[in-house]
């Protein structure tokens, strides 16, 4: 092995075997660029203003060397007091400029970074609500947090920040470069000679930096994910007396995080006194002839100083190359993590001119459908739930019944076969009009955290708190619809919260209506309760009830029984 392989080997990330969260695909920095600039180009001239602004003040710096040049040579070597006066009112007047410029430079920067940011997080999070449930639940929560919050941020800092630095650092590098030239043209080649040690330092570590870099986005993805999951699952764990193995868990993920931050400070670390390094050697040959051009009169001594003054700033921008790596190739990374998400397709898409049903009288068909998973789920299923009529869908568990739900509102589409509403293949409507029509209520009734109020009314902001009350009422629920329901809808009973959900769906007020197991984990007394509003609120309705519970399924008026993904027999009362 060689020196360098040695040297890459010891400052690379340590390696992870339990990727809890994989790697996102690596692209090229001129992809990533071409994929965020739409979102930035609403505010290109303002973004256009910071850049200039960033390149205007080298210009500023450039010449207030050569006012220095002026101070040496016209007041401190004559010993002339009065000539000081004037040079030094233009120094203020440029120091005011550069801090003007800067403060400029700066809030614009930020600016546009603030709305970049906002733009992609929005555009992201659409995309993540056009994905079925299914793929979202394929995914680590945590993870996703992680992408959306501090990914962004690090694109947010590439486009921004880091092009702002290194638009200075080229403004700079001109400015600077031509006044080595002016001043002594001999001296300004001679210092070139720092430049390809100091390109191949920058390439070799950059390569490290960019690894390192990776690494720190993942791991801070799985260490969210540890986290999200640990909490929102906290009386499982601790139900199972798993706290230890959750601290465990965090621990690794914690610690295999600050590795990789560690990794990239040893490289950053590394990488500041190599360069200086080069640098002190370029400069150290510029004062050896320096002095000789000093002593043959070819140069002046504020010539000499301004010469080496231009020199250690033009330097500047390469030692900044550190921080502007770590920024380009951290936000490279997260851009990578970003642009995956954005890459998820979703498999269920709306037909362009798809239909907009306006009132289905509620028919919901299945015509001979198959559908997988990673195993079957059904198989050349066919059904018919008339409108009015309320139909139970029962059957083993495993059976395919939930997978009949989510095919009736599009959250899949079949691999073979047709779901139909009103004689229209639901592939043809579109997905909003499918479901404002068919009202689904899931398995576990999730609230989201708010009032019983809010949560009756949510998806329809234009009911009022008497369409609330009524809807309460016909489910029997006798709790004051401004009870906190908690995370989850935790602070209710399992009873509880299938009546708000009840409540939710009476107000949707959609022709066709599916209860997913509605009383699932209920006691049988608390389940039997649940009969009589159940019933009030597929009045008038095509309902769809799935559920095991025999007692629950007498009270419809037909019922089909499924298994293994096959319709076995169809009873009618
Ligand atoms: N997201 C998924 N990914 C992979 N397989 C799945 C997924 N959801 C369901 N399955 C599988 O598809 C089959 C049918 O599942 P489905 O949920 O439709 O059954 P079910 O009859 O509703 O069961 P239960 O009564 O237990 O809720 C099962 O074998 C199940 O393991």
């Amino acid at each position: 092995m060689g020196l360098l392989d040695r040297l890459s080997a010891a400052l690379a990330p340590a390696a992870d075997d339990d990727q809890l969260v994989a790697a996102a695909p690596a692209q090229r920095v001129r992809t990533i660029l071409r994929r965020f600039w739409p979102f930035a180009r609403p505010f290109r001239r303002r973004w256009l203003l910071g850049l200039l602004l960033a390149a205007a003040l080298p210009a500023v710096e450039a010449v207030e060397i050569w006012l220095f040049k002026s101070v040496v040579d016209d007041v401190l070597v004559p010993a002339d007091l009065a000539a000081l006066w004037p040079l030094a009112a233009a120094m203020a007047s440029l120091a005011l400029a550069g801090a003007l410029l800067s403060f400029g430079d700066e809030y614009i920067a930020t600016w546009v970074g603030e709305r970049f940011t906002v733009a992609v997080r929005a555009a992201v999070f659409d995309h993540l609500q056009r994905l079925e449930p299914d793929a979202l639940d394929r995914r680590r929560h945590g993870d996703v947090l992680s992408r959306l919050s501090g990914d962004l941020h690090a694109i947010e800092t590439l486009l921004l920040s880091a092009l702002a630095e290194a638009v200075q650092a080229a403004a700079r590098l001109l400015f600077f470069v031509a006044a080595l030239f002016v001043l002594s043209w001999k001296l300004a080649l001679v210092s070139l000679i720092v430049v390809p040690p100091l390109w191949f330092a920058a390439r070799h570590f950059g390569r490290l930096a960019r690894r390192a870099a990776r690494e720190r986005r993942r791991r801070s993805g799985t260490v969210n994910t540890v986290l999200e999951e640990a909490l929102a699952n906290s009386a499982l764990v601790q139900a199972a007396n798993a706290q230890a193995h959750e601290q465990a868990r965090l621990r690794r993920e914690a610690e295999g995080a600050s590795e990789a931050e560690l990794a990239g400070t040893r490289i950053a670390g590394l990488f500041a006194p190599v360069i200086n390094l080069i640098e002190l050697l370029g400069a150290i040959v510029i004062i050896a002839l320096g002095t000789w051009a000093l002593s043959s009169g070819d140069l002046t001594l504020g010539g000499l100083l301004a010469f080496l003054a231009y020199l250690s700033q033009l330097y500047r921008p390469l030692r900044d190359l550190t921080r502007l790596y770590t920024s380009v190739f951290e936000a490279t990374a997260g851009a990578e993590r970003v642009m995956e998400l954005l890459d998820t397709q979703p498999r269920v898409v709306e037909r362009p001119g798809a239909h907009d049903l306006v009132r289905a009288a509620g028919r919901l068909e299945l015509r001979g459908v198959h559908f997988a998973y990673d195993r079957l789920a059904l198989a050349d299923a066919s059904l018919v739930v008339p409108p009015g009529r309320f139909v139970a869908l029962t059957g083993a568990s495993g059976a395919g019944k939930s997978t009949v739900a989510k095919l009736a509102v599009r959250f899949l589409d079949p691999d073979a076969g047709t779901v139909h509403l009103d004689g229209h293949d639901v592939r043809d409507l579109t997905l909003q009009s499918l479901r404002r029509n068919v009202a689904l209520l899931l398995q576990d009734a999730p609230l989201l955290d708010g009032t019983i109020a809010d949560n009756v009314a949510y998806g329809h902001s234009d009911a009022t708190d008497a369409d609330v009350r009524r809807a309460l009422a016909v489910t029997g629920l006798d709790l004051d619809p401004a009870t906190p329901v908690g995370q989850k809808g935790r602070a209710l009973s399992g009873g509880q919260r299938r009546r708000v959900a009840m409540a939710r769906a009476l107000l949707q007020d959609a022709p066709v209506l599916i209860l997913d197991e509605p009383t699932a984990g209920l006691d049988p007394d608390a389940a039997r309760e649940l009969i009589a509003p159940l019933r009030a609120i597929a009045r008038d309705r095509a309902t769809l009830l799935i559920t095991h519970d025999p007692v629950l399924a007498e009270a419809a008026d037909e019922v089909i029984v499924l298994d293994g993904g096959r319709v076995q027999c169809m009873a009618t009362r």
